[in-house]
């Protein structure tokens, strides 16, 4: 699957999922609806990964009145209060695809050379993730169905870090040195989970646009 993907077999193959359940404790309002510049963080993650994908994102979240308004299709936590895992978890198991791309609604400034270079090096692996150093990113990663086993069993133990069932399936990382290649800047992995995040954010965009 190294050759370049048409869109159509995207399609087929995997569908873009926006979390956006979770408790926003941080922030203390829900972080999708806080607006950097004129947009709410949802409204500007939707529509990257609608410019990326050429479709709609499917949203996971288990507020389905607040999101309505946005018109993309919705499914819940199949059980709540799981965290991002969770989410992951539903996305699997309601999508029609057998890999998803998950991505957060507090990441608003993903990157479209990567995104594609993710969906174009996707090959038989169960997870493909990028890693910033030492960190990787595991909200912003193609999952296969093929980790849903190992992710229920763990939820089912109420083992809810998103890594904690890695070492069970095969993993594939797109390191530090390949981003670089790409001109992959560090800002696009940038989650906003603050009221001082938030402002950093403008300021860094006011500092673009100046
Ligand atoms: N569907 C779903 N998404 C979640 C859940 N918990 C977190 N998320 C999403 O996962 C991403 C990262 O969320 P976190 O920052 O870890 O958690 P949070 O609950 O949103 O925020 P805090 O309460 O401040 O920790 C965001 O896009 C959240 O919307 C959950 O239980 N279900």
């Amino acid at each position: 699957m190294s050759e370049n993907k048409t869109n159509l077999q995207w399609c087929r193959l995997i569908t873009p999922f926006i979390l956006a359940g979770g408790k926003s404790q941080r922030m203390g309002t829900s972080k999708s609806f806080v607006k950097l510049g004129s947009q709410p963080l949802i409204e500007i993650v939707i529509q990257k990964v609608t410019d990326f994908f050429h479709k709609q994102p499917v949203l996971i979240t288990n507020q389905f009145a607040d999101y309505r308004y946005l018109g993309c299709d919705m499914v819940g936590d199949i059980i709540q209060g799981k965290g991002p895992l969770g989410g992951i978890q539903a996305g699997l198991i309601k999508s029609v695809t057998p890999y998803i791309f998950v991505f957060a609604c507090d990441m608003p400034f993903i990157d479209k050379t990567l995104v594609h270079y993710m969906l174009n090096r996707l090959g038989r692996e169960d997870i493909l993730i990028p890693r910033y150093g030492t960190r990787m990113e595991p909200l912003h990663a193609i999952y296969s169905k093929r980790c849903l086993p190992a992710i229920t069993a763990h939820l089912d133990n109420d083992r809810r870090s998103v890594q904690s069932f890695f070492d069970e399936v095969n993993v594939v990382y797109i390191d530090q040195a390949e981003m670089n290649r790409l001109q992959v800047p560090e800002y696009c992995f940038l989650n906003i989970n603050t009221r001082e995040e938030l402002d950093n954010a403008k300021a860094y965009l006011d500092n673009l646009r100046s």
